[in-house]
């Protein structure tokens, strides 16, 4: 750009001197002088040339004269192609600087690809050197993934000869990636071979990394108002949420769902002896032993303190939900490690049931919390389903629970006795004793509303005592009625079991009323049994010892390991009516009562089965093997004389006026 390009010659330099042929003036010139003074001229010696010429003929003024305008004309030339010089130079400098400065990388390439040209800003941006840019290909500085995308956008420019890609990863020179957008813009060129492009590199890195602290600052706020900080479990917010959901899709596909509340046994114990930052720790602890017990479509969340709740999406049987509560509170028998020590924690659970305990959520929720709330009442570790009769209100307990102590001295219950049959035969094998209460505002109440109040209200014991005393009293009526019911089944509260002094006052009773022991029943919930096991051996060997004999009740809901239930001395199994309801509608129930059946045949036990209404469903039990059975289909639970009225009308058999009472 520096090289300075005189005027074209031929323009400017008299004729005479570059015309072959002669005109009046040059005539008189050599060729030699002519040749000489040409030279001069081309090497811009004018003073040399014009010696020259007026030493060859010092009579050529003309020409002369018209040199010094030629001399004139090229200074005048020299001048403006100086001045214009400059200005190129200047404005190439300005572009330069422009260019460097530009806060955008931009690189030129040429119709290969190959890089051109980058500016100042493109170097940093690369970190490559001028030299390092030079025939490089411009596709080496996009990523693998985004290469192939940007030529292709590249051979289909707009028809403005623009392209804009925006956020394309690009490659540093140390194997860093940054995001940019890529601006490519034809340069107009006349000639196709010398096209080149211009690639504006908008570097997007700020921005992308802005967006994605923002987009992770968002997700971080949305987690933390959907989740507890301490354990990392939902929230109450996500909780409600969650059963909100649920309750909707339940709603829509007619599902049942389960809604657990679980609360840790003296927690505060933990937490005021060891200190909160342990307490803490438990609670972790217990939000990952509870996590692991569910499946990704429940739902866990601690709703503060030691208040957890799990949502059971879509649970066919209420007994699947029994099984899922055993496991967790199995899960619960495992030590907790606190402070380098190992420390047990049992929890109190209650389970509330969509749509059978209600079809919103906040009954739902309520329900489930009284349901938990009974549990702790009844001695902890454990779980209860909700039953109606705990929802009744704090003023009508405390009038209720009047009512009961009141009761008690006035004596106002009563047992209703529900047969026990021989299923092949249809004969009378025994009768279940089942306590009422004649309430004398509310008529007769049913024990599920009285028998918790009295265990919460320590009147079990005495309660318990009485409907043993009452039974054996009946049987020894019937017997002289002439009704012989060869057995008397009582339940038994585990509260009851827990008392050292229970068979002393068992055989105190049958030595009371004349009873044979062997003709008497003692029946436990299953799961309330294994709550108590080691416990429960003990009281159970020690009435065995007096010769009577006991039933596991409801069984099939408390998953009793096998090698306790071997230890326990039992005698008979009763099949839970949950399992029985369904028979030869459901093959899971089908299998399950089958299961049981010769389960409890191989443990060596009687198998009586609980609440048959069908005949295909006694039917079905005793083909299966199973001896006995009891339910509406023979008979509901009635007063003693409705039962003896009954049975000595329709089982004329059975009637043994003369046998010996007691045999
Ligand atoms: N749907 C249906 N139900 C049937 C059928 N056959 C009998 N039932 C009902 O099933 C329950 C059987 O008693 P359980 O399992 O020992 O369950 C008893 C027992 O655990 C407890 N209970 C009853 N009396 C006493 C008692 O004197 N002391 C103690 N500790 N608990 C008692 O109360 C529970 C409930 O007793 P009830 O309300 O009398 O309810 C009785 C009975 O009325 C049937 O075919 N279909």
């Amino acid at each position: 750009m520096t090289d300075r390009h005189p005027p074209s010659k031929s323009s400017v330099i008299p004729p005479e001197l570059t015309q072959a042929t002669a005109t009046s003036t040059s005539t008189t010139l050599t060729h030699d002088v002519r040749e000489r003074a040409l030279a001069a001229l081309r090497a811009h010696r004018f003073d040399l040339a014009e010696a020259l010429l007026s030493s060859a003929d010092p009579g050529q003024e003309v020409l002369i004269e018209n040199l010094r305008i030629y001399q004139a004309e090229l200074e005048i030339q020299n001048d403006e192609l100086l001045q214009s010089q400059q200005r190129t130079q200047e404005s190439l400098s300005r572009f330069s600087s422009f260019f460097n400065t530009l806060p955008i990388a931009e690189i030129v390439i040429d119709r290969q690809g190959l890089i051109y040209e980058a500016n100042l800003t493109a170097q940093r941006l690369f970190r490559l050197r001028p030299t390092h840019f030079h025939q490089h290909f411009f596709g080496r500085l996009i990523t693998e993934a985004d290469r192939a995308n940007v030529i292709s956008a590249w051979g289909n420019l707009r028809s403005d000869g623009t392209v804009i890609l925006p956020e394309v990863r690009f490659r540093v020179a140390d194997d860093t990636d940054f995001i940019a957008d890529l601006h490519i813009a034809s340069i107009p060129s006349l000639d196709a071979s010398t096209q080149h492009y211009v690639c504006a590199i908008i570097d997007r890195t700020e921005a992308v990394q802005q967006r994605q602290r923002l987009r992770e600052t968002s997700e971080r706020l949305d987690y933390l108002a959907h989740h507890d900080a301490l354990t990392g479990l939902a929230n109450r917010a996500c909780f409600q949420e969650r059963l909100e959901q649920c309750l909707q899709r339940a709603k829509r596909y007619q599902r049942q769902f389960a809604l657990l509340f679980l609360d840790l046994d003296r927690f505060k114990e933990v937490n005021d002896t060891l200190g909160h930052h342990i307490g803490d720790v438990l609670l972790r602890q217990v939000a990952a032993v509870l996590s692991q017990q569910i499946r990704d479509v429940d739902t866990i969340a601690r709703l503060g303190g030691d208040e957890f709740v799990i949502i059971l999406e879509d649970v066919p049987e209420p007994r699947f939900i029994a099984h899922f509560v055993n496991r967790l509170l199995e899960a619960f028998k495992a030590p907790f490690q606190l402070d380098g020590r190992e420390f047990f924690v049992t929890a109190s659970i209650g389970i509330s049931l969509y749509p059978d305990d209600g079809t919103d959520l906040e009954t739902l929720v309520r329900r489930a919390d009284i349901a938990m709330y009974q549990t702790k009442k009844s001695g902890r570790n454990g779980f209860n389903f909700f039953a109606p009769t705990m929802s009744v209100g704090a003023v009508e307990r405390l009038h209720l629970e009047h009512d009961l102590r009141l009761a008690m001295q006035r004596n106002e219950f009563m047992l209703y006795y529900q047969p026990q049959v021989d299923l092949h035969s249809g004969k009378l094998i025994g009768v279940e004793a089942l306590c009422r209460w004649q309430h004398p505002q509310m008529g007769v109440l049913l024990p599920n509303l009285f028998i918790p109040m009295a265990e919460d209200l320590g009147l079990i014991d005495e309660l318990g005592l009485r409907m043993v005393e009452m039974g054996c009293r009946q049987m020894m009526a019937w017997d002289q009625a002439g009704l012989q019911v060869p057995r008397l089944a009582v339940n038994l509260s585990v509260r009851e079991l827990e008392r050292s002094q229970l068979p002393q006052q068992i055989a105190d009773i049958l030595q009371r009323t004349g009873l044979n022991p062997a003709r008497l029943e003692l029946e436990v919930t299953e799961s309330k049994l294994m709550r108590h096991a080691d416990m429960a051996i003990q009281a159970l060997n020690a009435l065995r010892a007096l010769g009577i004999t006991l039933a596991i009740d409801d069984f099939g809901t408390g998953y009793s390991s096998l090698s306790y239930l071997k230890r326990l001395p039992l005698h008979r199994l009763k099949i839970d009516r949950s399992f029985i309801r369904d028979l030869t509608h459901d093959v899971n129930d089908d299998s399950i009562a089958r299961a049981i059946i010769a389960l409890g045949h191989n443990l060596g036990f009687e198998v009586l089965a609980e609440g048959i209404e069908s005949r295909e469903q006694a039917e079905f039990l005793s083909g299966e093997g199973c001896l006995e059975g009891q339910g509406y289909l023979y008979s509901r639970p009635m007063t003693a004389d409705e039962l003896q009225l009954h049975w000595q009308a329709t089982l004329e058999p059975h009637l043994k006026p003369n046998a010996p009472p007691n045999a």
